[in-house]
């Protein structure tokens, strides 16, 4: 007999295929009648992408053996609900590495270029030629890029800086990793050094106890006023309020945003307001082609979780 499965996000037809093919499917969206814990009453697994699964989403669920989210970030997950359930999490690293480092490196040159409020600029019909030294932005080839969270994504990153932009690299995480120096071309850095010396600063942490707010008051009061900050991470680990302070006062120069404490974010957030702030909408790995391979990467560990194999992409803290 086939598992039984519950999606709550929609599905490429070729997954949806894969997941027909090995699976019984339900599905389930916020909208409908019943609640997230009856619709997990009698499954078996389930596939999510940014909704969170916490010790209440569970507490019917008492069939249930997986988790699959259709992200790399796992931090919606109560790993220890799930752990306490007997359920495992899977998700989808690798697979968006590369489109994910484009993003950021459009949101680099974005903010550094000030493309967004160029493009109103020239559609507003005032284009002035005597303007032109208002529009200046700064270099991004030949600089100093900080990554905070060197992890898979910051490595395609990386690569892009130096190939593309012959930027000098400096990184922090909480363990130096020397093969990647030597590989790479890179050097390890102190938060502080990293934050005092980088004309870039990069943020590609997980969202942890331990990087929740990492990007207060007194870290950008370390960068340098001609800085720009780009958050690719998650919203919580910035604090929004001296994030806005520091750009608005010139203590950094300017600000790339996929990611906020809240989203969508209020449309009354300062941030929204600010000419050398540029935001996008959470869409770091949202490519058609990379969303597609992240929904089969998750549909097959979830596949493989329920027939007994090993699962490609389970979840770190479930591994023996
Ligand atoms: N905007 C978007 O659309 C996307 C956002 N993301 C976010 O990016 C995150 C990173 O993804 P990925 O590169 O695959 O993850 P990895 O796990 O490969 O890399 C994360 C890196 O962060 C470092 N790190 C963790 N905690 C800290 C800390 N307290 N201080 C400094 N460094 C730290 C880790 O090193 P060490 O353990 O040595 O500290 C690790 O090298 C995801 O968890 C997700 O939240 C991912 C994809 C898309
Ligand atoms: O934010 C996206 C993810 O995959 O994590």
């Amino acid at each position: 007999m086939k598992p039984t499965i519950l999606v709550t996000q929609q599905l490429p037809e070729s997954v949806s295929a894969f997941l027909n093919a090995h699976c019984e499917c339900r599905y389930w969206t916020p909208n409908d009648n019943s609640s997230i814990e009856e619709a997990l009453k009698d499954v078996d697994g389930v596939m999510v992408s940014g909704m969170p699964v916490t010790e209440k989403t569970l507490s019917k669920a008492d069939q249930l053996k997986v988790v699959s989210t259709i992200s790399v970030g796992y931090n919606h997950l109560d790993l220890e609900a799930m752990k306490a359930k007997g359920v495992v999490g899977t998700h989808t690293p690798e697979v968006l590495d590369d489109t994910v480092a484009d993003l950021v490196m459009a949101l680099m040159l974005g903010t550094a270029r000030r493309i967004a409020a160029l493009d109103s600029y020239v559609k507003s019909g005032n284009w002035q030629p005597t303007d032109v030294e208002t529009l200046f932005g700064l270099d991004v080839h030949h600089k100093k890029l900080g990554i905070i969270g060197m992890g898979r994504i910051g490595r395609k990153i990386v690569q892009r800086a130096k190939a593309g932009f012959d930027m000098s690299v400096v990184y922090h995480n909480r363990h130096r990793d020397e093969d990647a120096e030597k590989a790479w071309g890179i050097a390890y850095a102190s938060m502080t050094a990293l934050l005092s010396e980088s004309d870039f600063v990069i943020l590609m942490v997980p969202l942890t106890e331990s990087t929740y707010g990492m990007m207060d008051a007194a870290a950008f009061k370390q960068m340098k006023k001609t800085a720009v900050f780009i958050n690719a991470s998650r919203g919580q680990t910035v604090d929004e309020a001296a994030l806005f302070d520091a750009v608005n006062t010139g203590g950094i120069w300017g600000a790339g945003l996929d990611v906020f404490c809240h989203e969508p974010i209020n449309t009354d957030s300062p941030l929204l307001k600010h000419p050398r702030i540029l935001t996008v909408p959470h869409i770091g790995s949202a490519t058609e082609e990379t969303r597609t391979r992240m929904a089969m990467a998750a549909a097959e560990s979830l596949v493989a979780v329920l027939s007994g194999k090993e699962a490609p992409y389970l979840i770190p803290e479930f591994k023996k």
